[in-house]
């Protein structure tokens, strides 16, 4: 019997992978890819989301393609944005950064786009972009150093991982939870399952707790 495709993980993000295990799935590899992230002067949230996946996915492509053991693998890559109306939310790296994001999220709704792309055995690409909505509650500006301390919001997009403390700063979410912290499970194993990728919870060992 032929084993299950392969599959690899454009991403060098633990969050991604630990996402991805939770629905079942353990990637044969992965190749996390270095794109330059910076939005276009001008390009509106999905539109960034949308190319960055796809950026990395090309990128794991070639890769891919050279690679004796991978060739002919399902592709999966991920980017997450931030935005407040049009404005994109930069991936805090200095405190300054992660600051002034949290300023501008305060008492205010955001929304978080995760856009996947995805790269059949037949290097078909298959793109979703999934959006949620979510509302923060006022930050004082002693909440905001107090997280600032924490060091959680580094390298996160807007500058919080809602995953952590800041899970304790969202009055209200509409959509998608898995989306916000990288990867939008629904979506994911949906359109994996729909290109023939098994996707077989009773595969699975529990590890709910
Ligand atoms: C909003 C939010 C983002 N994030 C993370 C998800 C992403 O890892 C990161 C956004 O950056 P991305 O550029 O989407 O991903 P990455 O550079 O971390 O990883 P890769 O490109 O290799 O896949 O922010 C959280 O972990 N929690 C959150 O609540």
């Amino acid at each position: 019997m032929l084993g299950r495709p392969k599959f690899v993980l454009a991403s060098g993000s633990p969050r991604r992978l630990s996402l991805l295990n939770q629905a079942g799935i353990e990637p044969d590899a992965l190749r996390p890819a270095d794109v330059d992230e910076t939005p276009k002067r001008g390009e509106l949230p999905r539109a960034c989301a949308n190319r960055l996946a796809r950026a990395k996915a090309d990128a794991a492509l070639k890769s891919v393609q050279l690679d004796d053991e991978l060739r002919g693998a399902f592709i999966l890559s991920a980017d997450t944005v931030v935005a407040v109306g049009r404005r994109i939310l930069p991936k805090a790296n200095l405190v300054d950064e992660a600051a002034q994001c949290l300023r501008l999220l305060s008492g205010r709704n955001h929304r978080v786009y995760t856009a996947i792309t995805l790269v059949t055995p037949r290097e078909a690409f298959r793109q979703r972009l999934v959006e949620t909505r979510v509302r923060f509650k006022r930050l004082s500006e002693d909440d905001i150093q107090a997280y600032i301390g924490s060091g959680e919001w580094r390298g996160k997009a807007g500058g919080y991982a809602v995953q952590g403390i800041a899970g304790s700063f969202v009055v209200k979410m509409v959509g998608s939870y898995s989306n916000v912290v990288g990867l939008p499970l629904y979506e994911t194993t949906t359109l994996l399952g729909g290109e023939g990728f098994p996707i077989r919870f009773g595969w699975l060992n529990a590890t709910a707790i």
